[in-house]
Formats: structure tokens, sequence, C-alpha cells
């Protein structure tokens, strides 16, 4: 690894090494999708809480209806959010509406369509089976039962779960709080005049929009210049305590202007990573509450792969999350790859359809090439002693804007 301080792995389980998952917060279940429960979740009650009717229909003893025809009288009648005046009285219907509670001694509920929905007597056509359209109280949840672990992410159902127990709230761990900051003496946000020289800041937008839809609460800082101090000084109001990671991006190469490099020197670690795009990398416990740092390199191409392959699983693991980072899987290549040898390649490539995926090299390996990055859904992921591919070759395939489901 002539020219490098580390692997991707190696750089990705350093970061990793200094995180811990945000600590949690106990906030109402309408706002805890996509965060992850922290502690266990017991059902302080049985689901259903009661025995109750599958069907509107009529409650029945089995030894009333032996023969299709049969005719009762309807001893009751029991909407749902109502209870049963006492026990079904042997050779009576109850009239019984879905969701409501059985009066003790119902065998079976007859769903009206087998009847002749008669109000004072009821004629039966069908003979019902022992014990059906009836739900057994606990027969889903039990009371006691585990109906969310530490650790499990709070989907749709889940809520739906917590609240039929009675659960308002839930302890998780809240979305991680990122700043993102840009920094470059020329850069000018969208919608302002470029001076000569200057150019739009790409990365911050980007790498912001990724944040959000990665599920962490995003801050965005002025971009900063390339002066000393700059950095630090927009930084400074993120360091009290208020952000759970700073991601900058640009100012950590060899430039003589490189403020990140010189603002951060001694509190990160800046090193030369074997992997292109996304060389020069740094990461560190920064201010009096160590919060992590993360400098990207800043041409947008880097940026984004460093997000994905460094970002991502940070973001994973204070999310409390599983970490798994940028989903992959194995493509199959459509054409020819040339790759330089010494350094994992992230190449940008659009997928089709198909099983194993095809995937199709996209735009040149320039990490300032954001036209062609934008246009790509995967990155072909070339290990770092492989020069020639041909077409019909396996290749590991990131595929980074697969939408973030909330089952995982
Ligand atoms: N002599 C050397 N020069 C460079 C080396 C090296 O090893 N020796 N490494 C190159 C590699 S690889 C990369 S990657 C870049 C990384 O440089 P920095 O992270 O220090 O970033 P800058 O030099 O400030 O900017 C690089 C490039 O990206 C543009 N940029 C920066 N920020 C943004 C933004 N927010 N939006 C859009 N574009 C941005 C910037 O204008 C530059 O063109 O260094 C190489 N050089
Ligand atoms: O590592 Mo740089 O990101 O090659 O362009």
């Amino acid at each position: 690894m002539a020219g490098f301080d580390r692997t991707v792995a190696e750089h990705r389980a350093a970061v990793l090494a200094d995180l811990h998952a945000v600590a949690p917060v106990s906030l109402p279940i309408a706002e805890a999708r996509g965060l992850v429960a922290a502690t266990p979740v017991r059902a302080a009650v049985a689901l259903p809480g009661f025995d109750n009717a599958a069907m509107d229909g009529y409650a029945i003893r089995l030894a009333d209806v032996t023969a299709p025809g049969a005719a009762l009288p309807v001893s009751g009648d029991i909407p749902a959010g109502s209870v049963p005046a006492g026990p079904l009285a042997p050779g009576t219907a109850c009239r019984i509406m879905t969701g409501a509670p059985v009066p003790d001694g119902t065998e079976a509920i007859v769903p009206v369509e087998d009847t002749d929905r008669g109000t004072d007597r009821v004629r039966i056509d069908r003979l019902p089976r022992p014990g059906a359209h009836l739900r057994r109280r606990g027969e889903d949840v039990a009371e006691g039962a585990t109906v969310l672990d530490a650790g499990q992410l709070l989907t749709p159902p889940r809520i739906g779960l917590l609240a039929a127990v009675g659960r308002p709230e839930v302890l998780v761990h809240p979305r991680p709080r990122v700043l993102v900051l840009s920094t470059g003496a020329e850069l000018v946000p969208a919608g302002r005049p470029l001076p000569p020289g200057t150019i739009h800041d790409a990365n911050g937008p980007m790498l912001a929009a990724e944040l959000d839809r990665l599920g962490a609460q995003v801050l965005r800082a002025p971009i900063a210049g390339d002066r000393p101090g700059d950095l630090l000084a927009a930084l400074a109001p993120a360091l009290d305590g208020g952000v759970d990671l700073v991601v900058t991006s640009a100012g950590v190469s060899a430039g003589a202007y490189d403020v990140v490099k010189q603002d951060l020197a001694g509190q990160v670690e800046f090193v030369r990573v074997a992997m292109q795009p996304g060389k020069p990398q740094g990461f560190g416990l920064v201010g009096p509450h160590h919060t992590p740092v993360l400098t990207l390199p800043g041409n947008p191409v880097s940026a984004w792969v460093s997000l994905q392959v460094f970002v991502r699983p940070a973001l994973d693991l204070l999310a409390g999350r599983p970490v798994i980072g940028c989903p992959g899987t194995t493509g199959v290549l459509t054409a020819p790859l040339e790759s330089p040898a010494g350094r994992e390649q992230f190449l940008r490539a659009r997928t089709g359809t198909g099983d194993p995926l095809p995937v199709t090299p996209l735009g040149g390996p320039g990490s300032h090439l954001l036209g062609s990055l934008a246009h790509a859904d995967a990155l072909v992921v070339v290990p770092a002693d492989r020069i020639t591919l041909a077409a019909g070759d396996s290749v590991d395939v990131l595929l980074p804007l697969t939408p973030t489901g909330s089952d995982r």
C-alpha cells in the first residue's frame, strides 16, 4: 500500500470504533417512525384483550344449532364497544357485531350472511364449525410478551402495535443531529452571482439531502473560508454538544490553503485511504464534548463516495441501527473495464434489470464529474489488485439510492 495509510475497511473500522449510539429519549410514538428502540417493550395488556366476534352475526351454542334451518329467539344485541348483559342463555342466539365481546357460553359466531338476519328470531341456514369466527383473548399477543426488542426499528406496524398495547411513548435513539459544512474560498451558494474563479457549493446541498434521506436531523453551517481559524469559528457553535456528528467537505489534501487540515490539526487524524475517489480522509473527536468530525474530500464524487462508504455506517451506529451502511449486491458487467492498481475503485454505473443485475459503467473516473454521477444509480467496487475486467465478470455493486425502508 505504498503512499497510503489505510484501506477502506481499516478507515471505516477506525471511525466506527470511536462512536456510540446517541443517548435515548422518550418520544411520542407518532414521532418514532424510522428510529430504533433503546429498550425492550412488554405488552401490559393481551391482544385481543377479550374474547370477541370476528364477524357481524349471531353468537350461538353448538347444541342449539344441529341442522340447517334451526330458528332461535334473539336474546340480546351486542354492538362493538359494549359488553354483554350476561352469559348466552341456552336455546337463544345473541346478535353481535365484529369486535364486540362475546357472551360467556358462546361456541361459535354465525355470520349474518348465513341467516335470515332476524332481530326477534333468527333462522340459521348453515351449520357453524365449533369456534367459528371467535377471536380468543391473548391469541395475538399474550399479556407481558415482548412486543419490541431493543435495537428494532419502529416500523408503522410496530407503532400500531405499541398503540394497541396502550403505549403512547417509546424510548428510542433520536435522529442523529448532523452538521454539514462546506469549506473553500471559491464556494458561492446557488442563487448568488459567481465572481471569476468561483463555483457554486454543490457538496453542501448534496450531502445534506442524502443525510436527511438517511434519517439524520441535518443542520447547516455557512460556508467556511480558507483563512486559518475560519473553520474553527464556523464549527464552534456546533461543538457545544448540540450536534452528534460534523461532516465537512474539502480542504484535506495537500493544498497550501487546506483550512480543514490546518484548523483541526491535532484533533483530527488525516489519512490517505487506498481508494479512488476519496483518498484524503480525516476523522477525530473534537472539542469539549468529543464531537465526532468526519472530513471528506472536496471533489463532489469523492465526497459522495466517502459519504456512502464512511458516513453512512457511522450514521447507522449513531442512530442505534444495525450497521449496514450503503446496501450492495453482486452485479455483472455489461462492458469491459480498466481499473488502476493499488486503490480500491468506486466507479459510477447504471443498473439494468435482471438477475444477476447488469451494471454499465458510466462517465469517466474523474472525481469532479458530478454530471455523470447524477445519472448513476450504482457504484461498481473494484478491489485494489484487479486491473482489467471483462464484460460478463461478476462485480460488487453498491446501490446508494436504494429506498431506505423502515423494515430492517
Ligand atoms: N498535490 C496534490 N493535490 C491533490 C491531491 C494530492 O494528493 N496531492 N489529492 C487530490 C485528490 S485525490 C482529491 S480528492 C482532492 C481533495 O482535495 P480537498 O479535499 O483538499 O478539496 P479542495 O482541494 O478544496 O477541492 C477539491 C475540488 O473540489 C471542489 N470543491 C470543493 N468543495 C466543493 C463544494 N462544496 N462543491 C463543489 N465543489 C467543491 C474544489 O473547487 C476543487 O475543484 O485533492 C486533489 N489534489
Ligand atoms: O481521491 Mo480523489 O477523491 O481521487 O479525487
